[in-house]
């Protein structure tokens, strides 16, 4: 009988890298050199920390090396481990607060100052998808909560046909919605002021006949906050609203191909690491992974902690919302362990 095969040992990087501005906000990527691992793909310029550097250390001397500039480093904005084929990145990015010089590539590298909208137009390393939403997208997830009891229906409210217009009807007029959709939608109103620019219609448990017409009225108050909208579950609804669809982990398994179309937010909720493969070969947009810790919502969940949130995100190539048990004050762990924010129902809302 032979010896079982040993895994090839998988070396172990961590790397530091800069968002640097220039006076117009445009961000400096930096284009990988012939001859190395993802050549020809735009990165934030930074390197390898050397044994002993801290990571701010690092970033200075990678910064004078690589592009002849004296930086100074702010915040951090997010750690991102992540796996590749033949090694474990765990890739540390950092903003520039200020430099010094000009900025020139001088190991031979392109350059080039790109203004933030531009970034996903790049084609970067997979660990820069999540930095690239840690840059831009929201690192605050709102899921509404059950709106709780209903009123009595019209028979033309029950006509869902035409969303459009009941939607219109409704913010005309607000007596169809009963006392518990009015307070829903101003807690809504709430989070929206709070700053909350992303959010998923979720409605377990309310009158299915009455919860299209509430979240018309809903995606017609976040749109004009200018927060993003996905319903939960409902692809046609999706449609009608023309809002994203956030899948729920079940429905994963049924499309084969991303269930809308390209430039409409498509999110999924994930459990497993399957579940997060499967959300990124349907091309959905970010995930949400939890349980995070134990919640009244979840009794009897222990939740999965960290470390082995850390272990799934490095899997996929997706930006990710740590979920359950998670608010304000865990937004700074979860970006050190590569999330793109917490979602969340009770932390975000109104
Ligand atoms: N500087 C930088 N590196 C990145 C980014 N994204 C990303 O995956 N990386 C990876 C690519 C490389 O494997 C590693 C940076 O290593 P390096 O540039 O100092 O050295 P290298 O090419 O010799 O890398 P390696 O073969 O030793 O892994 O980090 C990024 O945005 N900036």
């Amino acid at each position: 009988m032979s010896a079982p095969v040993a895994e090839p040992a998988r070396r172990s990087i961590e790397v530091v890298a800069g968002v640097i501005r220039d006076a117009r906000g445009r961000i400096l990527l930096a284009r990988r050199t012939e001859g190395r691992d993802l050549a020809g793909r735009w990165e934030f310029p930074g390197g390898k920390r050397e044994p002993g550097e801290s990571p701010e250390g690092a970033l200075v001397r990678e910064l004078r090396e690589e592009l002849g500039i004296e930086a100074e480093i702010g915040d951090h904005v997010i750690t991102v481990p992540q796996q590749y084929p033949d090694k474990h990145l765990s890739l540390d990015v950092r903003e520039v607060r200020a430099f010094s010089g000009t900025a020139r590539g001088r190991e031979g590298q392109a350059l080039v100052w790109v203004p933030p909208h531009k970034l996903a137009a790049y084609e970067m390393p997979p660990a820069d998808v999540p930095v690239v939403a840690a840059l831009g997208q929201p690192d605050r997830y709102l899921v509404t909560p059950e709106p709780g009891a209903t009123g009595v229906l019209s028979a033309v409210d029950r006509v869902v046909g035409n969303l459009g217009q009941i939607g219109q009807r409704l913010r005309r007029d607000p007596q169809p919605l009963s006392p518990a959709e009015q307070r829903w939608l101003q807690a809504l109103d709430r989070a929206l002021a709070s700053g909350i620019r992303r959010v998923q219609l979720r409605a377990h448990g309310h009158d299915p006949a009455r919860w299209p017409l509430l979240a018309a009225v809903a995606a017609e108050r976040c749109r004009a906050a200018r927060a993003e909208v996905l319903v939960n579950g409902d692809a046609t609804l999706a449609a009608q609203l023309s809002v994203g669809l956030h899948l729920r982990a079940a429905q994963l398994v049924e499309p084969a191909r991303r269930p809308m179309p390209d430039g409409v937010p498509v999110g999924a909720s994930c459990h497993t690491l399957e579940d997060l493969r499967r959300a990124q070969d349907l091309g959905c947009d970010f995930a949400v992974l939890g349980t995070l810790k134990p919640t009244p919502s979840h009794p009897g969940e222990p939740g999965i902690g960290w470390d082995a949130f850390a272990r799934l995100r490095e899997a996929v190539s997706l930006p990710i919302y740590a979920i359950g048990g998670l608010g304000a004050a865990d937004l700074p762990e979860a970006r050190r362990h590569g999330a793109q924010g917490i979602a969340a129902i009770r932390a975000w809302w109104g």
